[in-house]
């Protein structure tokens, strides 16, 4: 379980993220929505110890991310909103095998993790090709193999499907299915929830770097607005 007591993060005078506090049980698919600058990305990064709390506590399964960032890095899988930023090599293979070759594990545990996280993203047998060769949608799989190859119990993607035409957000929101079905907990960073809002368990909407909705999406479609945040579906819609 990942549990948040009374959290806040300051920029100078900014207030990104202000008292909050909130539990995510395991398993749950979670959408964290807001406005830009409502603080969605500033609260992520403190599950996996990006960002250390200045005030309040981060804890995964009781155990607080300030004392054991390592042990937090290994349980949150975080997929970046540009996943170009993150990869470390230059091949599929070498890329997903740099976090459980980080975390220790001998050479058949680090096959074993990538070719599982490659065989999850529909890219095994592709350990060979090179990163900067593939399409937007196939480096978003490769970014989301990486974090699965730690075997993290919750994955969160900021902003995922930045860049991505349909066809690359559709094979994206497969994988999430699969993933929550298998039991990893899912946080999708997002301000649009298109396609999104029918799979998720639960909805945390942001404001001035507050929660301020919290419920099943369906139950609190209503509220996003004052939050804006898009709820409709855009059928036939243009890649965005
Ligand atoms: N590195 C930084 N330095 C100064 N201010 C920052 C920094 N990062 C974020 N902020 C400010 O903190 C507030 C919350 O930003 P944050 O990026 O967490 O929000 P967000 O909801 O993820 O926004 P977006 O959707 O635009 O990514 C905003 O006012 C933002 O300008």
């Amino acid at each position: 379980m990942i549990h948040i007591e009374n959290l806040t993060a300051t920029y100078g005078d900014v207030t990104a993220v202000d008292d909050v506090s909130v539990s995510i049980d395991d398993g749950q698919f979670v959408l964290i929505v807001g406005a830009n600058g409502s603080g969605k990305t500033t609260f992520v990064r403190h599950l996996n110890a990006l960002l250390e709390p200045e005030k309040g506590v981060v804890e995964i399964d009781g155990t607080s991310v300030t004392d054991n960032p390592i042990a937090a890095r290994a349980n949150i899988g975080m997929v970046f909103q540009q996943p170009r930023d993150q990869f470390v090599a230059a091949t599929i293979g070498a890329d997903v095998a740099f976090g459980p070759e980080n975390l220790g594990f001998d050479r058949n545990e680090v096959d074993r993790r990538v070719e599982s996280a490659l065989n999850a993203v529909n890219l095994d047998s592709r350990q060979t090709d090179r990163i900067d060769e593939l399409s937007g949608g196939e480096q978003a799989r490769v970014a989301i193999a990486g974090a699965l190859a730690m075997e993290p119990s919750y994955l969160v993607l900021d902003e995922p499907f930045t860049g991505l035409d349909q066809p690359a957000r559709e094979s994206v929101l497969d994988q999430l299915d699969t993933l929550h079905a298998d039991g990893t907990g899912i946080l999708v960073v997002t301000h649009d929830i298109r396609d999104l809002h029918n799979r998720a368990d639960r909805l945390l909407g942001l404001h001035n770097g507050e929660i301020v909705v919290d419920g099943p999406p369906r139950d609190v479609a209503g509220e996003l607005s004052g939050i804006d945040v898009r709820v409709v579906d855009r059928l036939n819609s243009q890649p965005s």
